[in-house]
């Protein structure tokens, strides 16, 4: 094509060259990137013509840009070391200086990278090499993004014990228990959304560690959670996700002094890596109100300790003034966080028996716990530390919540993909939610159901499955064991939800954490059990979808099903305290009824007291013609001096 010459002079003044140069075709790669790089902003004419005169380079290019390690790496030789002889001149020189003493693979890849690009740079791109290099670029596993990742994946146990056939091999009956276990329900959107904004925002912070649980910082005013687990299971793995950070996966930094590049806590591949009681504080701290709400529940939980009805109840902390307060708790800081997580130092390999004492100490004398996770990992399942660990839980009446860790060994990534379509309805509704108000935002949020598991007979699937299983029998063998004497119960001590987690997945991490962020809310009474939001059926078409891959087959209970009532909530302050706090609504909702009931008070007191002085006004009986001071403020029309609770001890003085 013919350009105008004023044009053409443009055009070569950008390359920096004569004209004549620059409308030259290519002579080799050097003679491109010579050009592009005089060229500020490189143009994709230029690039095109790059194309058709190396199409083999090009092709490299592009399948590097997409991601196949494997494609061949050229290096290009400047131009200004290009050797002079004639043959080096139109091939590509892969190097300027050839390494003295190349290894024999290299040496082999770069005289067959030599001959194969002089003949490729005379013979144009086939189709057939094109689909070659597209078909390669995608069998190349993609690193899966966390927002690719499925949020909340738990299972249930069975409803009713599979029916035991005589007909039926043992093999038999074991798959058939497995298949009776259930998929969990699958939580909203807006619930996940609002348990992971209180792990997320305002960003989690490192406390303190403490080797001893009398170094442990006074909290009589936080919900504390503790994690335990075997060493290396993942419990400083998870806390990173939790906090919505990567773990660093390096042993070294302190704790909290990068969070944004390394994570809160230490993670290592090497067992024993925590070794001291980690505390981090996560969301903002609770507002008045739930702190009454709070204190009243520790106070219960004291009285059940004690398993003893008072008498005459002693003045309540929450009757206390501020001041009062903080002569009853001297040295604790006021409460900056809704929840304290500790990350415990591990059991089994690589420990010590002093953290067991410490932790056993822990357990048993912190007031404000409100329940502990007991991390399990997936693959390796549960051990002999795990099963006294949990008789440890049971003894000392601990809530219990159970995850399993390090699942992503055992899922394909295909059963944890988002389905496109609903991961680009979802980008878009979070775009809208953000340009809207709150409440808009939310309100759209709350009707959009978290897309569910997609159930399959993958071997990994059955193993989780059967995990669970053992998981469930070995919970009920402890609960059982203790004859009754605790209330550690199914529903009551331990969750039959056990939460499924992939927190550090090496291919995007982080699938499940929003539904353990959830599930620890609820086990710490941030978030109500039965929450509206927290767990709807899922809408009928899932239920279609999920058939095909085996779920009906295998009794899993379809998520349109009616949810069965999960009877954990024996926390019963729960209903009132997680509205509060996370809420705004149910906070005003709640102030505002406090106050009415204190006006109210007040009002009757008021009352109360007017009689009074009315009683001791017609005892004194004034004197003909004399009215008292209460009478007379009332002509007067001014508000009777008796109103104030303190007035008529004045009155009387
Ligand atoms: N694939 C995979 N690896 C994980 C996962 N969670 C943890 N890991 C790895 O497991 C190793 C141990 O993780 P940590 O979080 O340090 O384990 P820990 O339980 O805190 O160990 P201790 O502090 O020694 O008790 C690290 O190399 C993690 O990368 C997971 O969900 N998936
Ligand atoms: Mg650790």
């Amino acid at each position: 094509m013919a350009l105008l010459p004023q044009l053409q002079q443009a055009v070569a003044e950008m390359f920096d060259m004569p004209t004549s140069k620059a409308f030259a075709p290519f002579s080799s790669p050097a003679d491109f990137i010579a050009r592009s790089v005089s060229l500020k902003a490189s143009t994709p004419a230029a690039h095109r013509a790059f194309a058709t005169s190396h199409p083999r380079l090009a092709m490299a290019q592009l399948s590097r840009a997409q991601g196949n390690r494997k494609a061949i790496k050229p290096k290009l030789s400047t131009p200004t070391k290009a050797p002079s002889s004639s043959r080096s001149k139109a091939s590509i020189k892969v190097s300027s200086k050839p390494a003295k003493k190349p290894s024999k693979p290299q040496a082999k890849a770069t005289s067959s990278w030599k001959t194969s690009a002089r003949v490729a740079e005379q013979t144009p791109l086939t189709s057939s090499t094109q689909a070659k290099v597209r078909s390669r670029s995608a069998r190349t596993p993609r690193p899966l993004a966390p927002t690719d990742h499925i949020r909340a994946l738990s299972f249930l146990p069975p409803l009713h014990p599979p029916v035991t056939e005589a007909s039926r091999s043992p093999e038999e009956e074991a798959e058939a228990a497995i298949h009776s276990v259930r998929l969990g329900l699958t939580p909203t959107t807006a619930a996940l959304d609002r348990a992971s904004s209180l792990f997320v925002r305002p960003e989690a912070r490192f406390l303190y560690s403490a080797p001893r649980f009398l170094n442990l910082p006074l909290n009589t005013r936080i919900p504390e959670v503790c994690i335990l687990g075997r060493s290396n299971v993942g419990k400083s793995t998870l806390l990173n996700a939790l906090a919505g950070l990567e773990s660093g996966g390096k042993a070294g930094h302190s704790h909290g002094a990068r969070p944004s590049r390394f994570g809160l806590a230490i993670t290592s591949a090497r067992a024993g890596c925590t070794k001291m009681m980690n505390g981090y504080g996560f969301g903002p701290p609770l507002g008045a109100s739930q702190q009454q709400v709070f204190e009243r529940v520790l106070e219960k939980a004291a009285e059940d300790k004690k398993n003893k009805k008072r008498e005459s109840s002693p003045p309540s902390i929450s009757n206390l003034s501020r001041s009062q307060k903080r002569a009853l708790t001297p040295g604790e800081p006021s409460p900056a966080h809704s929840l304290v997580i500790i990350d415990m130092p591990g059991y089994g390999f690589m420990s010590k028996s002093e953290w067991g004492t410490e932790i056993t100490k822990y357990l048993e004398r912190r007031a404000t716990l409100r329940g502990a996770i007991v991390l399990i990992d997936a693959v390796a399942g549960l051990k002999d530390g795990d099963r006294h660990a949990l008789a440890m839980l049971r003894d000392a009446n601990i809530r219990t919540l159970i995850i399993l860790t390090k699942a992503d060994k055992l899922l394909p990534s295909r059963l944890l993909r988002m389905p496109p379509a609903i991961a680009a309805a979802k980008q878009e509704e979070r775009k809208l939610a953000s340009s809207l108000s709150f409440s808009t935002s939310v309100a759209s949020l709350t009707a959009s159901p978290e897309p569910g598991f997609q159930s399959g007979s993958t071997e990994g699937e059955q193993a989780l499955r059967a995990s669970c299983l053992r998981v469930w029998k070995t919970l009920r063998r402890i609960e059982r064991a203790s004859f009754g004497t605790v209330p550690w119960m199914e529903g009551q001590g331990w969750s039959p939800e056990i939460v499924v987690t992939g927190a550090g997945d090496p291919r995007g991490g982080g699938f499940g954490v929003a539904g353990a962020r959830l599930a620890i809310c609820r086990m710490a009474g941030l978030i109500p059990q039965h929450d509206a939001t927290g767990a709807m059926p899922a809408p009928k078409k899932q239920k279609k979808t999920a058939s095909p891959s085996g779920a009906g087959d295998l009794g899993v209970c379809s998520p349109a099903e009616p949810p069965t009532v999960v009877p954990f909530d024996q926390i019963q302050w729960s209903a009132t305290a997680t509205e509060a706090s996370i809420d705004q609504s149910a906070v005003l909702r709640f102030i505002e009824q406090q106050e009415a009931a204190k006006q109210e008070r007040k009002a009757q007191n008021q009352r109360r007291n007017g009689s009074r002085i009315e009683q001791k006004d017609s005892q004194i009986a004034p004197t003909d013609g004399q009215t008292s001071a209460h009478q007379a403020s009332a002509v007067e029309g001014r508000a009777p001096a008796t109103g104030g609770r303190k007035r008529p001890w004045k009155r009387q003085v």
